[in-house]
């Protein structure tokens, strides 16, 4: 399915080793700008999308330690191990989750009939799409009543991980579209307090529980979702109401009819929709609610129009190519460990948590397809805030700090609250175009001693050098839209595609969640009695015996 070779087995992995071995003592952004006036228009690229919604952005990529010939190379690699094909057997349907022997096909989720896919259920997509339409209008117009025949005024998302967290960045990031008078919230956590807090803002009546699980037997969604239906029983009583106030997202009929939603209230979606790219399916029923069904299918148009690009476009040109060959650049070469995301858009606030899980999930394997361990760096940390909140925090270790953290930065022209005639919008970007400048090009200490003055003290001239040369991305579209938003997350989407393959990995399952919650199924059975702690380490049973000896029920 790959070529079953380790990435640092290509010819153009160990070219590229050489290349860094011999340049990267040397390679700086002030000469890479000074030598070539035309840096930014080789190393930048607008999108236009070809199909759907208008979409527009523009990706800098100038600000990387990179130049022509090593771009090259890095794009030698992508051909040498195959991603053009991998891709396109993604696209057609073939098993790429070879451990869990699925198709990969979150692509046919906004596909509206365009690429030939040959897989089971994608030619039901259409109709679950035209249930959720159904639903989304009918609870929205207020049709669809409470079981005292009152309209819907608060949901409530039930689901942890790929079920929660593209609901909740991808409804943040579009509230400018929302409803304002239906309140959404989002239960993930096991934690009782999680439930508690929000139920307490909720009425019995008026409030719909969508219950959001591929699998329907995680652990933490099932009993949130019982606990849920029992505070809703002991108000309504009788439990026929269930069929007005729960419904289900899932791909396991008979654990959703077991739990007692009956099969109507049922959106369904495939195997073949991993957990961390399901917003697309019926996992997206709550953006729907919260933004319209109209603007849920732009958000999937959006996507499908980079999918498009992605599929058809040049590797030179593939934005999601461009993006993946830089993080691997870094990743493996300069040795940095992580990747921050930083949207100077306060509706892009939960991008970077969105997109922990689609990255890290996806691409924190150590071991090939084809069985091998690695000798390399695979899937990058994934962190960030939303700007300009970090620059008062964490941009003090990203300027001046010993590791070298490659960052996107990601903002609109312009914005959806223009208050005070959009100064604070201006500010905001003079702030998104100013800390990518200083990351690059730093201050000498030639430059701080001139501001300074001569009798300045040498420690405190030291202190303020920024050595430059941290590089990064920058992405401006016009204004968030469904469909830019679509649009960027599947840009990240096909990005973390591109390394995957490049290191040999399976992108599509997640082995490594499980082990934790098989010992914790154990753990739970001993928790009753101190004698009843075996099987541990002293460092877990001390910790057992300690919650023992405090606990109060
Ligand atoms: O949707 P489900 O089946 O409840 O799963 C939720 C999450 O469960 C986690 O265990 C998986 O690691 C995630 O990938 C998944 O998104």
């Amino acid at each position: 399915m790959t070529t079953g070779k380790l990435a640092s087995d290509y010819e153009a992995w160990k070219k590229l080793q050489r290349i860094y071995d011999d340049q990267h003592a040397s390679l700086t952004m002030k000469d890479l700008f000074a030598q070539d006036p035309e840096r930014f228009s080789k190393f930048s690229r607008e999108y236009n999308s070809t199909s759907g919604p208008d979409v527009t952005f523009l990706l800098d990529y100038s600000k990387n330690l990179v130049t022509e010939p090593i771009f090259e190379e890095l794009l030698r690699l992508v051909r040498e191990a195959g991603v053009e094909q991998v891709r396109d057997k993604m696209f057609a349907g073939e098993h790429i989750n070879t451990s869990e022997d699925r198709a990969v096909l979150h692509v046919a989720l906004r596909n509206f009939d365009d690429f030939k896919i040959q897989e089971a259920g994608t030619d039901e997509v259409s109709g679950v799409l035209e249930h959720m339409k159904e639903f989304s209008d009918a609870v929205r117009s207020g049709e669809w009543k409470g079981y005292t025949g009152k309209a819907i005024k608060s949901i409530v998302n039930i689901g942890i991980g790929g079920s929660d967290l593209g609901p909740v960045m991808v409804t943040e990031a579009l509230k400018t579209y929302a409803k304002r008078d239906l309140d959404a919230h989002f239960v993930s956590n096991i934690d009782g307090t999680h439930l508690a807090e929000t139920l307490r803002s909720c009425d019995p009546e008026t409030t719909l529980f969508i219950i959001a699980s591929k699998t329907f037997t995680t652990q933490e969604t099932i009993t949130n979702a019982e606990s849920a239906r029992d505070w809703f029983l002991e108000a309504a009583k009788d439990k026929k109401h269930v069929a007005k106030h729960f419904v289900a997202l899932s791909t396991n009929t008979k654990a959703v009819t077991a739990f007692g939603i009956s099969q109507e209230n049922m959106f369904a979606f495939w195997d073949w929709v991993g957990g961390r790219y399901s917003l697309w399916s019926a996992i997206g029923l709550s953006i729907a609610l919260v933004i319209g069904f109209e603007h849920f299918e732009e958000l999937l148009k959006g996507a499908h129009g980079m999918d498009k690009h992605f599929k058809e476009t040049k590797l030179e040109e593939n934005l999601p190519v461009i993006l993946a060959v830089l993080g691997i650049w870094y990743n493996d070469f300069y040795g940095a460990q992580t990747h921050a995301l930083l949207p100077y858009d306060q509706y892009l606030h939960k991008f970077a948590d969105y997109f922990q899980q689609g990255d890290m999930e996806s691409n924190g394997k150590s071991v090939t397809k084809a069985g091998h361990r690695v000798g390399y760096q695979t899937g990058p940390i994934i962190w960030g805030a939303a700007g300009t909140n970090g620059q008062h925090s964490f941009y003090q270790l990203v300027h001046q700090g010993t590791k070298l953290i490659p960052a996107d930065f990601i903002a609109p022209a312009t914005t959806h609250n223009p208050i005070a005639s959009s100064k604070h919008h201006r500010i905001l970007l003079s702030n998104f175009f100013a800390q990518p400048e200083a990351l690059a090009f730093g201050k000498t200490e030639d430059e701080v001693r001139e501001e300074l003055g001569k009798k300045a003290e040498e420690v405190v001239v030291k202190s303020k050098v920024f050595e430059g040369n941290r590089p990064s991305n920058s992405i401006m579209f016009p204004v968030m839209t469904p469909g830019t938003l679509g649009a960027l997350i599947a840009l990240y989407e096909h990005k973390i595609f591109v390394q995957g393959v490049v290191w040999g990995i399976n992108s599509f399952d997640q082995m490594g969640v499980e082990l934790g919650k098989v010992l914790a199924k154990n753990i739970l059975s001993q928790l009753e009695k101190p004698e009843d702690v075996t099987g541990h380490d002293s460092s877990t049973t001390g910790l057992i015996h300690y919650y023992q000896k405090y606990r109060k029920e």
